[in-house]
């Protein structure tokens, strides 16, 4: 058994540089092998970490398999793969943003929801003897939403690619499929059904509820994690620097009032305080008027916390799973 600590990351398409720039915020550099076309590569940063370069659905699939540890993918495929219950959703990441959407002609100008699309495959059954045909490749998130939306009389054309295109050539009568700024499916001539938002989508960090979990493994998991988190919580972090000659008498309910802390007083009346971004204007604010000279507000790089939640969400999910 590998004493490495596999960690899946996009090597295409539309996560790909995303990731990356995740990992580098987190202080953590995601380099190749030797060359570019490498599919192994290492996390400097953490060590005993080995990169596999896969695509976004490969990713799933090793991560329910067991053979990576961490990923980051997105969110629709990891349903698609029905592998909810062999791998750990840690958290979103903000970016990969795209929906997964029932989608009709424009010209079905009545059928506006999946009520109406009831109808319709009725009425298409009625009409020419068949069922109506939906084009996708998410096979199995669409059985289960039109399951779930009463909708039954319908088959489904597995569609490996340009699926947009299936209605205009004649191979299905809708489509259910990813968008994000909708310019393929009005390109096509199709709209998304008012109750047609199958899943809001994002990149996710994921974790492998079936790898093999030693103590030394979840020991480089709980740093990548904690350096995943002291970054997240540092972007939403600022550091307040302020010159205050005496101590103003409303100190603690003002700290209170900015959800602020003092964070330590140094010499020649220098103290400095943490706040959340959005409230660090105001606390500096405050500050002037209790008397400070000059109020400096600056962005931290890390903010460590002896809690790591993403790790405290992995650990929890590997123990619900008897692991
Ligand atoms: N238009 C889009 N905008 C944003 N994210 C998208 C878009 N289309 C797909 N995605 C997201 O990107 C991920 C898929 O990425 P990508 O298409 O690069 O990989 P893949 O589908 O596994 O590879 P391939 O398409 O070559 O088979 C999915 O999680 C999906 O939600
Ligand atoms: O709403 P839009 O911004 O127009 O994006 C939607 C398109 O993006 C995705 O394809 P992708 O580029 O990933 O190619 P693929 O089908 O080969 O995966 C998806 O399959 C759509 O075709
Ligand atoms: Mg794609």
């Amino acid at each position: 058994m590998s004493d490495k600590l596999v960690l899946a990351v996009p090597s295409k398409g539309r996560l790909q540089e995303n990731a990356n720039a995740f990992f580098a915020r987190a202080g953590l550099t995601v380099t190749t092998g030797r060359g570019a076309r490498d599919y192994r590569g290492v996390l400097t940063g953490v060590e005993n970490v080995e990169v596999a370069f896969l695509s976004a659905s490969e990713i799933v699939k090793n991560l329910a398999s067991g053979a990576a540890h961490l990923g980051v993918t997105g969110e629709d495929l990891v349903r698609e793969a029905e592998a909810q219950s062999k791998v750990a959703l840690l958290t979103p990441l903000g970016f990969g943003h795209a929906n997964v959407v029932v989608a009709v002609p424009q010209a079905w100008i009545d059928v506006r929801n999946m009520f109406d699309l009831e109808d319709v495959a009725l009425s298409f059954r009625a009409r020419r003897g068949e069922r109506m045909r939906v084009a996708t490749k998410y096979v199995n998130t669409t059985r289960a939403f039109f399951r779930e939306m009463g909708v039954t009389d319908y088959h489904i054309v597995e569609s490996l690619g340009a699926t947009e295109g299936a209605p205009a050539a004649g191979q299905a009568e809708l489509i259910v499929d990813i968008t994000s700024t909708g310019a393929t499916l009005a390109a096509n001539g199709l709209k998304v059904l008012d109750d047609g938002v199958i899943l809001r989508s994002e990149a996710n960090l994921v974790a492998s509820l079936g790898a093999p979990w030693t103590p030394e493994l979840r020991e480089i998991a709980r740093k990548i994690l904690s350096r995943i988190a002291a970054e997240e919580e540092a972007r939403m972090t600022r550091e307040i620097v302020a010159v205050l000659d005496d101590e103003p008498p409303g100190l603690a309910d003002g700290m209170a009032a900015f959800g602020a802390k003092l964070r330590r007083r140094g010499g020649h009346g220098r103290a400095i305080f943490s706040a959340a971004k959005a409230q660090a204007p105001a606390l500096a604010d405050w500050l002037i008027g209790q008397g400070a000279e000059e109020v400096v507000v600056r962005p931290v790089d890390y903010v460590f916390t002896k809690v790591n939640p993403l790790y405290d969400r992995l650990v929890s999910r590997l123990d619900a799973a008897g692991r």
